[in-house]
């Protein structure tokens, strides 16, 4: 399978339940998950998750990526500090559509402290099934790029 239905999940401790949770939901889905862990439930640190789970995105080897910790919060911060990295904390699916329609998002950060599955899943949903829109998008996209210079 071609990167293009890959797609990269990481989380600290506080999210393993839910990340296996969204793990099942998309594989059903037809998605290539690329599940990097933690597996164990011993307190992590949500910086090397985030980053990791980046690096496939910007690398090329996945398409999108899923991130989760406590809130969101923090490992959406690691994240996006990964240069081609564009991502948003979603606690409502209209965000998770919105991020990738307008903002070209590549990774959906998810705080597992914050929302129940069923919302998550929802959330999950709504951000795989939207597309970029291009035009007056693209140029912002293009000036968020431009920053990293
Ligand atoms: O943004 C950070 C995340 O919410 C972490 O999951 C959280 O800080 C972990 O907290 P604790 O170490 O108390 O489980």
């Amino acid at each position: 399978m071609t990167a293009a239905k890959r797609i990269v999940l990481s989380s600290d401790h506080a999210a393993i339940q839910l990340r296996r949770a969204i793990a099942d939901h998309i594989a059903a889905q037809g998605w290539e998950v690329v599940d990097i862990g933690p597996t164990t439930p011993e307190s992590t640190h949500y910086p090397q998750h985030g980053e990791a789970a980046a690096r496939r995105v910007a690398s090329g080897d996945c398409r999108l990526g899923i991130v989760l910790c406590g809130t969101g919060q923090g490992i959406m911060m690691a994240a996006n500090k990964v240069k081609g990295i564009r991502c948003g904390v979603c606690s409502d699916t209209f965000s998770a559509r919105m991020i990738r329609q307008h903002n070209d998002a590549n990774l959906l950060s998810l705080g597992a402290r914050v929302v129940g599955e069923g919302l998550a899943l929802d959330i999950v949903d709504a951000f795989l099934t939207a597309t970029f829109e291009g035009g007056r998008h693209g140029t912002r996209v293009d000036m968020i790029r431009a920053l990293e210079n």
